[in-house]
């Protein structure tokens, strides 16, 4: 079966500096990845670059068959990004921004509405759907974020960091609906900081250090958190970065 996402030869420059150095990557339908490194080790910029934030400024992506240089707006309709940005509108209530969404991607007015109630429920927000977003609170806003990269039913989920401002219930739902999302074989990408929750939730563990990736493999390969945990240590840069593993467990 050919790869949802094959990057080849991936780097991405800021000025002089070289934040993703040469990233191959293959990723199979319905696989569940997550990507761990110390801080500036260029995980953001990998997730942006695959869901055609930014262009590489090198190397080829291709996500189903789409040649992101050549049609990134077909691409996006089949990914859903849930990051620090929210991407949501103070003015809108909830409701409204999951429409504004949802019609943009060219959904059917009664489906997208359904859709809409199934999402605001998964995520505990049902009661405040007709309550402006700008009145919500950091963590309610990142829930409705994580409804808003839903609402079109993608194929691909990129998510970066997507417990910041969840609190425990909250963070339960949110892997329910990961979890609901398996039985329709949807890719998940997820850039975490916590290797306890990753474990759990993704099938495949990558570790990338100074804009390259330097372990890659099954979580079921792997003995456990300890085992995970010593190559960690022994692959990333210690003095260039010690903060970066202090705050993964
Ligand atoms: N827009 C930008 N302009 C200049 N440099 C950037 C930009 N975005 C990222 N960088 C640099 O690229 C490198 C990789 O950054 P990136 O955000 O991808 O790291 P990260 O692994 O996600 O880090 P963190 O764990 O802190 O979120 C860093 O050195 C960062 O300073």
């Amino acid at each position: 079966m050919d790869p949802i996402i094959s990057a080849r030869g991936i780097q991405r420059s800021f000025g002089k500096h070289k934040a993703l150095r040469n990233i191959d990557l293959e990723i199979k339908k319905g696989e569940s990845v997550a990507i761990f490194g110390p801080n500036g080790a260029g995980k953001t910029t990998l997730l942006k670059v695959l869901s055609t934030i930014i262009m590489p400024t090198k190397g080829n992506v291709i996500v189903n068959g789409i040649d992101l240089r050549r049609d990134s707006s077909s691409v996006r309709e089949l990914i859903g990004v849930i990051s620090h940005q929210t991407y949501l509108y103070d003015g809108l209530t909830a409701r409204e921004n999951l429409r504004f969404f949802g019609k943009m991607y060219g959904m059917e007015r009664s489906l997208l509405e359904e859709r809409i109630r199934e999402l605001l429920g998964h995520v505990g927000l049902l009661g405040r759907a007709d309550d402006r977003v700008g009145a919500f609170s950091r963590g309610m806003k990142q829930r409705l974020s994580i409804a808003r990269a839903l609402v079109h039913r993608p194929e691909v989920l990129f998510m970066d960091e997507p417990y910041t401002g969840l609190d425990q219930r909250s963070a339960k739902a949110f892997e329910n609906v990961l979890r609901a999302l398996d039985k329709d074989k949807v890719t998940k990408i997820m850039v975490s900081h916590n290797i306890e929750r990753a474990m759990q939730l993704c099938d495949r563990l990558i570790v990338m250090d100074r804009g390259e990736i330097v372990y890659d493999r099954m979580a079921k390969e792997i003995e456990g958190k300890e085992d995970f945990k010593l190559a960690y240590s022994s692959l990333i840069c210690m003095d260039t970065d010690a903060e970066g593993v202090s705050n993964l467990w």
